[in-house]
């Protein structure tokens, strides 16, 4: 028997962030290996025009769940959905809402967060400071609370080589940053963005590391732990490979590799990748809240959730096996076939930039106006080289991570445990998992189907032709031009001519010579 399972029987557990991809894996496993827990208090917002409601029956009802409604068949009575908007004072939850979580909540999983990189300051330090002070006062109200886990990010001191699992302090206590958020204009707010960040590359890894800081300073009696997760993937193993439902990390732009708009990128091809799936991340978490919960640490523990030390794998090694993946499961509808040039250098990038992005859709924009439809290429083009630029800082550096906690906990589970929350990522098969990430994406992001196939390489063979007669054709007319301008180049055509002549000529006689 599983002793996290068991755990967390019986239990109330509150989790913020739960309609995010972490919190859905999160909630997936806690009711496939506990289906008697007592209930899971989700915080969630309306969008998009969706009530709480729809938003919780469009999760239960979607193929992550699929395992679970046999385990569990009662899981939408077990689920209960509270309006929150962490934006707000007291998340605007209902006195009766919040009396209930006061008395009932057991265990706190905080995942709710802003993860855009250029999130105004504002916004970010809203959602990942203020909100996770609010959340621990909440915390510091609840009699039965045996455990506050906190996601963090293992980038949150991105501006260090190497981290321990320590918190690191930052120049400006967050508490003076809140205040200042509160008097300050936006305009001023902008202008000083930049100093307050110092070396970290955006907002995001900046906000993270103040809300750790908050965590450190406002945990009271509490029992804490913080976990830091490097660049989550799609799922490894549970409850099915390869499930991942946004376009976060590397998977938006593997779809821009795949369908053809992405072809070369500035990375270092031997910088350690420190992807870690999701389901791995969310296995760790679950046994971080065990253990704390039981353990009762005598200081808040970091917990970082990171592969590069345990298990590496490389950017260049990642590229090829995504475009290996693309040869057989091609994308459906490329725009170009698929190829993806990794270089470091930035003027070899920025001409890249120029021929094999900006060119081909100016290209393309020209063909749609000539055909009377509205031009796109450049415009969508223009924002996917923004977004590489954002996630440049990520694929040109290696960190290290020290997980010295990780591995304790890993020795501290059962070998039951160790397999029902398997979170040593030494036994992960990169080259399989990579493989299973672009069929993931291709089917439950892209929502293509496989039937489609043939169609898709079909697709792709017809580009291949495409492509092979307009280089052709550019090179015959870069050609014709060069020797109406050059007697050197008249000079060379007049020799290959001739060499090719004589070549042809000598074949013809020992042809005829052997007949
Ligand atoms: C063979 C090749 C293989 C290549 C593999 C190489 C992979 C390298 C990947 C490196 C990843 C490094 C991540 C580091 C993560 C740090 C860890 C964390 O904690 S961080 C936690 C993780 N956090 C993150 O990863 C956040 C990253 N994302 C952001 O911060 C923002 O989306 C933004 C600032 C990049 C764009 O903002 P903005 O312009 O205002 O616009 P919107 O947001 O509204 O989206 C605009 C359009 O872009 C689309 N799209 C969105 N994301 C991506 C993407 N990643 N990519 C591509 N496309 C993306 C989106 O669908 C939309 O399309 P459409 O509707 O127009 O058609
Ligand atoms: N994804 C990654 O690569 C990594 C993520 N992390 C951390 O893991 C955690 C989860 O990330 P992930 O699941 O990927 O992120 P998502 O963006 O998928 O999810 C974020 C969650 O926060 C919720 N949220 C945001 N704003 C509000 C608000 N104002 N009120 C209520 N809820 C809100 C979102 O709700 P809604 O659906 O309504 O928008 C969503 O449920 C974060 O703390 C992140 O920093 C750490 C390392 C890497």
């Amino acid at each position: 028997m599983s002793m996290i399972a068991a755990f967390y029987g019986g239990k109330s557990i509150l989790i913020t962030g739960a309609t995010g991809f972490m919190g859905k894996v999160l909630m997936e496993k806690l009711f496939r290996t506990s289906p008697d827990l007592k209930v899971i208090y989700i915080l969630v917002r309306t969008k998009a025009g969706q009530t709480t409601q729809q938003r919780v029956f469009q999760i239960l009802n979607s193929k992550l769940f699929e395992k679970v409604k046999e385990v569990c068949p009662n899981v939408h009575e077990k689920i209960r959905a509270i309006y929150a908007d962490l934006n707000q004072n007291d998340f605007a939850i209902s006195k009766e809402d919040m009396q209930e979580l006061l008395s009932c909540t057991n265990i706190i999983f905080h995942c709710a967060a802003t993860v855009r990189f250029d999130d105004p300051l504002r916004h970010a330090v809203q959602l990942n400071v203020t909100a996770t002070q609010q959340l621990l006062l909440m915390a510091s109200q609840m009699p039965k609370l045996e455990a506050f886990i906190h996601i963090s990010t293992a980038f949150s001191n991105c501006n260090l080589k190497h981290i321990d699992e320590v918190i690191y302090p930052c120049p400006v206590e967050p508490k003076k940053i809140i205040d200042s958020m509160e008097w300050l204009d936006d305009a001023i707010i902008d202008e000083i963005t930049p100093k307050l960040i110092g070396d970290r590359p955006n907002t995001y890894t900046y906000t993270k590391a103040l809300g750790e800081m908050v965590v450190q300073q406002e945990s009271g009696n509490l029992n804490i732990a913080i976990i830091r997760p490097s660049i989550v993937g799609a799922t490894w193993q549970e409850p099915f490979p390869g499930w991942v439902d946004n376009l976060n990390g590397p998977s938006g732009l593997i779809i821009a590799a795949g369908k053809g708009f992405l072809r070369s990128i500035r990375a270092t091809p031997m910088a350690v990748a420190d992807l870690i799936p999701v389901d791995t991340v969310v296995n760790l978490t679950l046994a971080v809240g065990w253990y704390t919960a039981v353990h009762r640490p005598k200081s808040t523990l970091i917990y970082h959730c990171t592969s590069g030390n345990f298990n590496p794998c490389n950017w260049g090694k990642m590229g090829f096996q995504v475009l290996a993946t693309f040869e057989k499961v091609p994308f459906e509808r490329a725009f170009r076939r698929p190829n993806a040039d990794f270089t470091t250098n930035t003027i070899t990038s920025q001409y890249w930039n120029a021929v094999s992005h900006r060119a081909p859709a100016i290209i393309y924009d020209f063909y749609l106006r000539l055909t009377g439809r509205k031009p796109r290429m450049t415009k969508l083009m223009n924002r996917l080289l923004r977004t590489v630029s954002m996630l440049e800082y990520f694929v040109n550096r290696s960190w290290e991570w020290s997980t010295y906690n990780t591995e304790m906990l890993m020795s501290e589970l059962s070998p039951e445990d160790q397999r029902v929350f398997n979170f040593d990522v030494r036994q992960l098969n990169w080259l399989e998992y990579i493989e299973n990430y672009v069929l993931g994406i291709k089917k439950y992001l892209l929502k293509e189907d496989m039937a489609g196939i043939p169609e898709a390489k079909q697709h792709l063979r017809r580009l291949r032709n495409i492509h092979y007669l307009f280089n052709t054709a550019l090179f015959l007319i870069a050609w014709r031009l060069l020797i109406a301008r050059s007697q050197m180049a008249r000079n060379v055509w007049f020799f290959i001519v001739s060499f090719c002549y004589k070549f042809l000529s000598y074949f013809r006689a020992s042809s005829t010579l052997k007949v």
